[in-house]
């Protein structure tokens, strides 16, 4: 039986890469759902190529045009973002990989867990936002979470086999294109600069965060929640070549690494495959050619949402919630140029300060939460 699968989000840098996945392996997948948000041409494409069952289009602008496309297609076409939220529940679907990216992730996630269906997780918003919910309604429901974050699915096969408690995560970071510059230098960087990836080919929201850093503070709050353990069992350890993926480190002073090429469609197939690996064409690592492995440590005074990320996470409650909010409203701003590179992390910090703080959320309250933090930045944008 092949594994049937819903791609949100089948149009980005995961999604597509998910979908060279199950080209490579016809035999074991099947797409059974497919979701964007506006790029309409790819998602018939799509369409055409996989014949899913049901395809959905989130912005209801597009619905009538991408029924009309399909038409002559045996297809289901839905719209509306709360269309997401239905397809995830359908009977036939055994797996749902969550490559939306933000917030949008939230809803459409706590969907399939309510409707049993195994998450492999992209969309690291979803666990800043609401790690506590997730990680509790997924035990309710008895649902797997599978990482695809590189670090986090580096860190899930380090732990296969393994009983014993996690000493230290031992978290990777390519330290972005500004890992060297200065704060007079970090003042003047553009859009443009931000966006060249050192070792990474990813959507651009996540190219800005891994840029600020706000990546590894949010991948930090991710093992959080995925591994069970404190922030302070966290180490981040700035790694340029991105080979070493993350490590952990046991009680036994044992440190047990994950290696590979940066490629996002091994972690990607590894979810899809789970418990199995399955036979991959990828370049593989001639350790070789390696000229050198480096490892530095994380400079918090340069790449202060760092220190945001570990300060949210240590407080609780809505915090990360508040600083996910900002973030995006903040990278979006400074991807139409509306913010400098630094001025982000001064939103941010003053976001956290204004927002108020919940102790112990419920879905409803980060909602609301989401809403005034977003508010509150958006201000300070203008
Ligand atoms: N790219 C990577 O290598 C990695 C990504 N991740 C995480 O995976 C997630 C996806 O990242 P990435 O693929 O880079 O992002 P992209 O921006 O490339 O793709 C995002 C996808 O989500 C859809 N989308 C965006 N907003 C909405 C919305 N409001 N409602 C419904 N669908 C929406 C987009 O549709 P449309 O095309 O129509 O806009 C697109 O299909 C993020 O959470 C990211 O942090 C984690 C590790 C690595
Ligand atoms: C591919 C992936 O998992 C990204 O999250 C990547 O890790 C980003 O690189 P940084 O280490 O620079 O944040
Ligand atoms: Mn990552």
């Amino acid at each position: 039986m092949k594994r049937k699968l819903a791609i949100l989000g089948s149009t980005g840098s995961i999604g597509t890469q998910a979908l060279d996945v199950v080209r490579e392996h016809s035999d074991k997948f099947e797409v059974y759902a497919i979701t964007a948000n506006n790029s309409l041409d790819l998602l018939i494409q799509q369409a055409r190529e996989f014949q899913p069952e049901i395809v959905v289009i989130a912005n209801d602008d597009k619905y009538p045009a991408l029924k009309e496309a399909l038409s002559d297609l045996p297809i289901k076409v839905w719209g509306g973002s709360k269309s997401i939220e239905q397809v995830v529940q359908d009977e036939a679907i055994d797996m749902v990989l969550t490559a939306m990216v933000g917030y949008s992730g939230l809803a459409p996630t706590i969907s399939a867990i309510k409707a049993k269906k195994p998450i492999a997780l992209a969309n690291k918003e979803t666990l800043v936002v609401a790690g506590e919910l997730i990680t509790s309604l997924a035990l309710e429901y008895r649902v797997p979470i599978l990482p695809v974050d590189s670090e986090h699915s580096a860190i899930f096969q380090c732990l296969n086999g393994e009983n014993s408690p996690i000493e230290k995560i031992l978290l990777t970071a390519s330290g972005g294109p500004f890992r060297t510059f200065t704060k007079d230098q970090l003042q003047k960087v553009t859009k443009k600069e931000a966006l060249k990836h050192p070792n990474w080919d990813m959507g651009a929201k996540i190219t800005i965060d891994s840029a600020t850093m706000m990546n590894k503070g949010f991948e930090m709050i991710e093992a959080k929640w995925l591994f069970d353990v404190a922030p302070s069992q966290v180490e981040v350890v700035v790694h340029p070549q991105s080979i070493i993926h993350s490590m952990v480190q046991f009680e036994d002073s044992s440190i047990i690494a994950q290696l590979g090429l940066p490629d996002m469609k091994l972690p990607i197939q590894y979810a899809f495959g789970y418990p199995n690996r399955l036979k991959s064409k990828f370049e593989r690592l001639d350790i070789f050619k390696l000229a050198t492995m480096t490892f530095e440590k994380a400079d918090t005074d340069r790449f202060r949402n760092l220190a945001f990320a570990f300060d949210a996470a240590n407080r609780g409650g809505n915090m990360p919630c508040i600083v996910n909010a900002a973030n995006e409203i903040v990278v979006d701003a400074f991807l139409k140029d509306k913010t400098g590179f630094l001025k982000m992390s001064d939103i941010i910090e003053k976001t956290m300060q204004k927002a108020t703080f919940i102790n112990k959320p419920t879905y409803d309250d980060y909602v609301q939460s989401n809403a005034e933090a977003r508010r509150i930045a958006t201000e300070m944008v203008h």
